[in-house]
């Protein structure tokens, strides 16, 4: 049976094809070098940034700047994300999470230039990461990290991308949503691993996800739950758990003012 997942990733090869025939790899990778060089473009720190608010107590989040999705249709009709970036980068947020998927998810690369040149803070390119060419236009619009879902990749597909993420400077997040994916995903090096709660062939989503597989996850990773997080009591269940790090869009998405709610739900 063909899940959405798999209709995603269908997609998505047929759109790094075309992308290929418009922008060479050669040209991609010479634009993310180019970034590497240049004061405003270069790496943030996307790991790092998430740290430091958990090393002074604080929740480390993960501010998703996310127009549609295909489980709720469209989230916010006022979409501007520059405005959306500097809100939550002014009540806190740790870094931003920009959907860049049309199809799907109704984002574009620019969307991430705009959020991330409104703000100082790392940006991760949300997307359906299944090729390095991505990896290399992912650095080349300025992203500071990329994600890595395990549900469509292979081991050595994944050890790939990483390595040239790492090459490039781009922090890695890992997702996987059960015990054998997260397994896999402890073959990697990052130390930034996410569960998301929804089920990306179901559209499911509970927190148990997070709670169910937390004895599996090592202390050398920084742990970020995803999805799903929409109540204070959401968060205080997370927390009790030693779950610091989040990843949040839909509740913010839905709010008049996307900073303002990030306040309120981690008050
Ligand atoms: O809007 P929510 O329920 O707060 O979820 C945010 C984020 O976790 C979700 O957008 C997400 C997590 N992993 C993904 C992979 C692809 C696309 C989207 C996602």
């Amino acid at each position: 049976m063909s899940d959405i997942l798999d209709k995603i990733v269908a997609t998505k090869k047929i759109e790094v094809a075309n992308c290929v025939n418009k922008v060479s790899l050669a040209n991609q990778r010479e634009q993310a070098e180019a970034n590497n060089l240049d004061a405003h473009l270069k790496p943030r720190g996307f790991i790092q940034s998430i740290e430091r608010k958990i090393s002074a107590g604080k929740a480390g989040v993960i501010t998703e700047i996310k127009k549609a999705s295909p489980s709720k249709g469209i989230l916010r009709e006022n979409f501007v994300p520059a405005d959306i970036a500097r809100s939550y980068e002014k009540h806190g947020a740790a870094c931003l999470s920009v959907l860049t998927d049309v199809d799907y998810f109704q984002g574009c690369n620019d969307y991430l230039q705009q959020a991330r040149a409104a703000c100082s803070i790392p940006v991760l390119r949300k997307d359906f990461t299944i090729d390095p060419y991505q990896v290399y236009e992912a650095r080349a619009i300025g992203a500071d990290a990329i994600l890595l879902i395990v549900a469509c990749l292979e081991l050595n597909q994944m050890k790939e991308l990483e390595a040239c993420a790492h090459e490039l400077g781009l922090d890695v997040l890992v997702e996987v949503h059960n015990a054998p994916e997260l397994e896999q995903a402890l073959e990697l090096k990052t130390p930034l691993l996410g569960i998301n709660n929804r089920n990306l062939k179901t559209f499911e989503v509970t927190l148990q996800t997070t709670l169910s597989l937390l004895s599996m996850v090592p202390s050398s990773k920084t742990l970020v739950t995803e999805s799903g997080i929409l109540s204070r009591a959401d968060v205080r269940l997370m927390r009790e758990y030693q779950v610091n790090a989040f990843l949040v869009g839909e509740a913010f998405m839905r709010a008049a003012d996307p900073g303002a709610a990030l306040s309120e739900l981690f008050a």
